[in-house]
């Protein structure tokens, strides 16, 4: 994940490729609970695993629920209808989908067996309202407080107290389904007589509804449907572990990728995996919004292709009611359309993670979008002229996501701008692991992603540098010096003589190198402490001198140049491998200096040495590397000269990195 605070995102012009889905978030927790409230053991496979089925699962902890976990299997111990502990204290982070459902499920236990539960979160859960459930279990007799705020969380939940289930429990659905779907999870603890819910005005999100049911009735409770208005939980109902049960893949997680596919799968289709035809979920049904806005989609069980068909998109007016999370997508790709798009039916976005209508529309219009806006619709005109723009993403996961699609701006008219998300690791509440799948899907020209070069002598402090750099950007790292030393190593092994061109290019060629872990490995053996003894380096700085050598692995470092942007550590990366890199640093130190570094290094890792030889072998290194006829150690002319012998580590990365920002566009 890019726990960082922000990430920059280079023009991109195609994808290709085959995408597995995490697990789909709303179904996770819904089976976490239902299977904690179950009797007996369930077996959860496909779990997802991010921010707010983790808060799920330590909820449950607390409340003395036991479980394990295997890879992306949870088991769970159901505790069959009654909370081990009576009192507990819960923080559910911004997680709506373990509120309401825990909610409903304490103040019912509590109201039965006695308890005193609390549940609290980050401010911005206790700016949700949660009223209609509140009065909902008022009615029913459970005793609710709320806090603060009257209508909003935290919430005391305390007992016992009579509950009254001879009448129609009443709740809203005009505001959020999750209401309804914590009732109809938590009711089945007290059905000892048919229990009615009834809902009031028009059911939103009835897709999440169809969920809710399905999975209720894979553990073994079958609620009675009169149209979306009246629900009966049947006498005698009570929740029972399937044994197994598999999560769908994420249907809102799976909007990215269609549009993705739609705008820039060229060739062939994308592939998507984990939800298809036979989905629960009502987002699936995104597709056909996006089939209405041109992509060419086809539907397998358990898969999606999709690849551009209309180009560029059709705009569309769509009622958005039962795809509410996916929905947001279709925003961005309105950006690529003929004409404008309006979605409607999305007043729920105004009370999620963040006011999402707000939100979308100033950060569209960043990027030089006409949006308007009203109380439940967003219209978008397509974009001709695209800005780089800095994103905010407002701590909402679908903002990150979908303003990622914005870097395709290349394919919709004048772009080629980049684009920045804000705090990219707010994607942890449904999908950590998102922009890393997303750069392995994408294509960009070579010449749009960005690098920074950072070159000099031994010991100037170039790998610190470059690794510190491409941690704060969330960029690749080439250790170009690793490559010579793979070289020079894999010739001494061989027994070669090291300044045989002839022998040792043709092994530079086809070396089998591979980074994996901060690890580099040669076929299968790890060489990474090998390769760093200063024995090596100096073979290295030999074979490096050799034309051929340097030849045979030029289009090996080029290779690194992928997206989102590589930092470049070497002598000749600006020089002779990424001239046209946007930036490039020269990095010295004095040799004095330089000694003193690597002496403490070598000692750091337990290796005896002396200054002064150090000294000698680093200033007969430097000579050669920088006398050598192919590219010697010399700064790019257009290099900035960063002289490091009195900064700390942190002043020099400061320094690079604010370079970069005078760089960029945002
Ligand atoms: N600015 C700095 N000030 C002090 N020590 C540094 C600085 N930069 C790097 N070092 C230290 O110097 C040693 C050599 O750095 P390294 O990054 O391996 O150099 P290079 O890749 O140029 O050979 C490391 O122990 C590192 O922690
Ligand atoms: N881009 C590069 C990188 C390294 N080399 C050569 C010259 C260096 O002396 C050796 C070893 O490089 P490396 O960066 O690993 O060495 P240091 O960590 O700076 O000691 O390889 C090169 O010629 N071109």
């Amino acid at each position: 994940m890019f726990n960082i605070p922000f990430l920059d995102l280079p023009p991109l012009r195609a994808a290709l490729g085959t995408v597995t889905l995490p697990g789909s978030k709303s179904i996770s927790n819904r089976i976490l609970l239902m299977a904690a409230l179950a009797e007996g053991r369930t077996e959860i496979h496909g779990l997802l695993a991010a921010d707010d089925t983790q808060v799920m699962l330590e909820s449950l902890r607390t409340l003395g629920v036991q479980w394990t976990r295997d890879g992306d299997t949870v088991t769970v111990d159901g505790m069959g209808g009654r909370v081990p502990q009576a009192q507990a204290d819960l923080f559910l982070g911004n997680a709506g989908t373990a509120m309401r459902p825990l909610a409903a499920a304490l103040a019912l236990m509590a109201a039965r067996y006695g308890g005193d539960y609390q549940l609290r979160g980050v401010p911005r859960m206790h700016e949700r309202p949660i009223r209609d459930l509140v009065d909902a279990l008022r009615g029913l007799g459970c005793q609710v407080d709320c806090l603060a705020q009257a209508g909003y969380p935290p919430l005391r939940l305390t007992g016992p107290s009579s509950l009254h289930l001879d009448t129609p429990v009443r709740v809203r659905g005009d505001v959020s389904s999750q209401f309804l779907t914590a009732l109809l999870m938590a009711l089945p603890l007290v059905a000892q007589r048919d229990v009615v819910v009834e809902v009031e005005g028009e059911l939103i999100s009835k897709p999440y509804i169809d969920i809710t049911l399905a999975l209720l009735g894979r553990f073994g409770v079958r609620v009675q449907r009169d149209g979306w208005q009246r629900f009966t939980i049947p006498a005698g109902s009570r929740l029972q572990s399937p044994g197994r049960i598999h999560v769908e893949g994420d249907a809102s997680a799976a909007s990215y990728f269609i549009a993705l596919g739609a705008l820039a799968a060229l060739g062939e289709p994308l592939r998507i995996e984990g939800v298809g035809s036979d989905a629960l979920q009502g987002d699936v049904r995104f597709a056909d919004a996006a089939a209405a806005m041109g992509a060419d989609i086809r539907l397998e069980p358990n898969a999606l292709l999709v690849q551009r068909g209309r180009w560029p998109l059709r705009g569309i007016e769509w009622d958005c009611i039962a795809i509410p999370d996916a929905a947001m997508t279709l925003a961005v790709m309105a950006l690529f359309a003929d004409g404008p798009s309006k979605l409607t039916g999305i007043g729920s976005w105004r009370v999620k993670e963040t006011d999402r209508i707000a939100a979308m529309a100033t950060e569209l219009r960043k990027l030089g979008a006409t949006v308007d806006e009203g109380p439940d619709w967003i219209r978008v005109e397509p974009l001709r002229e695209w800005r780089p723009a800095s994103i905010r993403t407002y701590d909402d996961h679908r903002m990150a996501m979908c303003f990622s699609l914005a870097a395709l701006n290349p394919l919709g008219g004048h772009g080629a701008a980049p684009v920045r998300i804000e705090d990219p690791a707010c994607v942890a509440k449904t999908y950590p692991d998102y922009f890393e799948t997303f750069f392995g899907l994408v294509q960009a020209d070579a010449a749009d992603v960005p690098v920074i070069c950072i070159d000099g002598p031994t010991a100037s402090g170039k790998g610190t540098l470059a690794d510190e750099l491409a941690q704060a950007l969330g960029f690749w790292v080439l250790d170009s010096g690793a490559l010579y030393r793979a070289t020079a190593w894999a010739a001494l092994q061989a027994g070669l003589d090291l300044n045989d061109e002839a022998a040792v290019a043709p092994l530079a060629a086809t070396l089998p190198l591979r980074f994996a872990g901060g690890q580099v490995y040669l076929g299968e053996e790890n060489v990474t402490e090998a390769l760093r003894q200063e024995a090596v380096g100096l073979g290295a700085s030999t074979v490096a001198a050799l034309p051929a050598v340097r030849q045979a692995l030029h289009a090996l470092q080029l290779g690194f140049r992928r997206v989102p942007g590589l930092v470049a550590d070497g002598r000749d990366m600006g020089t002779a491998i990424f001239p046209d890199a946007p930036l490039k640093v020269f990095l010295t130190a004095s040799a004095a200096q330089r000694a003193q570094r690597r002496h403490k290094q070598l000692i750091f890792k337990g290796v005896s040495a002396n200054i002064e030889g150090l000294l000698a072998d680093l200033e007969a290194r430097d000579l050669r590397d920088k006398t050598r006829s192919a590219s010697p150690l010399k700064p790019a002319q257009d290099a900035r000269l960063l002289d490091n012998s009195d900064l700390t580590i942190e002043a020099s990365v400061d320094q690079v990195l604010a370079w970069w920002a005078d760089q960029r566009p945002f």
